[in-house]
């Protein structure tokens, strides 16, 4: 064993930043955790940066507490990864004044922004150079509208005193008394302002959204020594930050996809999925997302991303709302009972349809309710419309990229769902990996945070083969399952 061996990985996620200490073998030495707040007012999402920064400040010294208790010491860590909330943004000036709180990814405060530009006919532009469609879950309409809407951000930004950042940015930039404004590629590749071909923040974009003179972070491959910090004294000695990225693809290579062809599925309140596509981009997505997956020394890899708009949250809602049932744990019991769902079915567009949709504006739906369907048929419904989008995304993955789905790796909450799982697998027609590990995204940065560190293949760190992961075979009527996704896709069709 190295005199360092053990990697300290941050999660700064929407709800909460986590922190996890894991050794050579990839298992968890220590944890800490910190909450964090988040403003809902209509379209309007947004968070307090500062707060965003003291979580990660607080779970970091959380879990140098408990590695304490466990005997670990501070000079035993080689290196720390970073991997963040994507998208979400913070604005500040030359001082480090902030100038607004951070927009959330969740904030649809540019859909009006994102229809003038469709209308101006920029989506070709934005595709080819961005591989995003025009959609305000990226960064950058959001920020039209705050140059648009307030004036004191539009007076800055012609003074050339905006800087831009993504989360990680402004966690760099505060955690080096403003030394490091940096990004890397995966995080600048959902701003909707970074070529991802050329791998530049792209001139011609900035001029025709009217973002001339922001400020933009230099841009570094994810697994890259970025800077040193004691964390503002929690721990004696600067520790180095080994590896930055987004937090989906952080979750894909912590599951492992690793070869052209496998995927993750987060399955949370939304879900992010992602199929590891390879170095060389030949096929471009249209209906999903381009995106680049991660980098190290020896180039940028690439994925095709399909993001779902309501995955856990029609759950939610029909627990919330509907008072259909109480808790998470009876409705895997419930839905088990109804052998199928009586024609029942879901369409979950409550804010609208992601990947390969992209309808923003249209509005859920539930059909086929007749005086013979209860809450079983409904909820079935419910989860059977995640297993679908879930489809949807892949289909399309396939299609565009020319590529076959060897197996699917899930995450997130309702991987937790056997109901869930099982029917993806027959829905897919292929296996469905369900790993023991809630933490793939913590694991993926610090799988290359440890790339960093020693230069070896990626596949081969932190590998985990003490993890156990649950393999669901597709075991239903084939006929049956094609009917049913059929049944969607005439559902789907009528709502467009
Ligand atoms: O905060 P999470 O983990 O829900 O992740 C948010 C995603 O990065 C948004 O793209």
């Amino acid at each position: 064993m190295s005199s360092k061996p053990y990697i300290l990985a941050i999660d700064q996620g929407t709800s909460s930043t986590k922190t996890l200490v894991f050794d050579e073998s990839g298992n968890v030495a220590a944890k800490g955790t910190a909450k964090l707040g988040i403003r809902y007012e209509h379209h309007f999402v947004e968070q307090s940066p500062e707060e965003i920064y003291s979580s990660v400040l607080q779970a970091v010294k959380a879990c140098r507490d408990h590695m304490a208790r466990q005997g670990i010491q501070p000079n035993q860590i080689a290196g720390v990864g970073l991997t963040n909330q994507r998208e979400t943004f913070v604005l500040w000036d030359a001082e480090g004044k902030l100038l607004y709180n951070a927009i959330s990814w969740q904030c649809k405060r540019s859909s009006a922004i994102c229809d003038r530009l469709k209308d101006a006919g920029k989506e070709a532009l934005v595709k080819e150079k961005t591989g995003l469609p025009i959609d305000p879950y990226f960064s950058a309409t959001k920020l039209i509208w705050l140059v648009e809407n307030v004036p004191s951000i539009a007076a800055e930004l012609e003074r050339g005193n905006v800087f831009f950042g993504t989360v990680d940015t402004w966690i760099l930039y505060k955690l080096t008394d403003g030394e490091c404004y940096m990004t890397d590629h995966t995080n600048a590749s959902r701003t909707m302002l970074f070529n991802i071909y050329e791998l530049t923040w792209d001139n011609v974009l900035l001029d025709e959204l009217g973002l001339r003179g922001l400020k933009l972070p230099e841009v570094r491959p994810s697994a890259y020594a970025y800077a040193s910090s004691t964390f503002e004294g929690t721990f004696a000695e600067p520790l180095t930050i080994c590896a930055v990225v987004g937090d989906s693809q952080a979750a894909a290579l912590g599951a492992g996809c690793f070869q052209s062809g496998e995927a993750k599925a987060t399955l949370g309140t939304g879900s992010s999925i992602m199929m590891a596509v390879g170095q060389d981009l030949r096929h471009k997505g249209q209906d999903t997302v381009d995106a680049i997956y991660y980098s190290t020394d020896n180039g940028v890899v690439y994925a095709a991303e399909g993001i779902i708009v309501s995955c856990g949250a029609t759950v939610t809602w029909m627990r919330d709302q509907l008072g259909l049932f109480a808790e998470e744990g009876a409705l895997e019991q419930m839905v088990k009972d109804v052998p199928a769902n009586h024609g029942v079915t879901v369409i979950p567009a409550f804010s609208g349809m992601g990947t390969p949709y992209w309808k923003k504006d249209a509005k859920a739906t539930i059909t086929g309710l007749t005086f013979a369907s209860d809450r079983s048929h409904l909820i079935r419904a419910a989860l059977e419309s995640v297993c679908f989008q879930v489809k949807d995304v892949i289909t399309a993955t396939e299609t565009e990229h020319q590529l076959t789905l060897s197996q699917l790796h899930v995450n997130g909450g309702m991987s937790e769902n056997t109901f869930v799982v099982q029917f993806l697998a027959n829905v897919l027609n292929k296996p469905v990996l369900c790993s023991a590990m809630p933490d793939a995204s913590a694991l993926g940065c610090a799988r290359l945070a440890a790339v960093t560190l020693q230069a070896a293949p990626l596949e081969t760190r932190l590998p985990q083969h003490h993890v156990s992961v649950q393999q669901y075979n597709p075991n239903a009527d084939w006929e049956a399952v094609q009917s049913s996704y059929h049944n969607w896709l005439e559902h789907i069709d009528r709502m467009l």
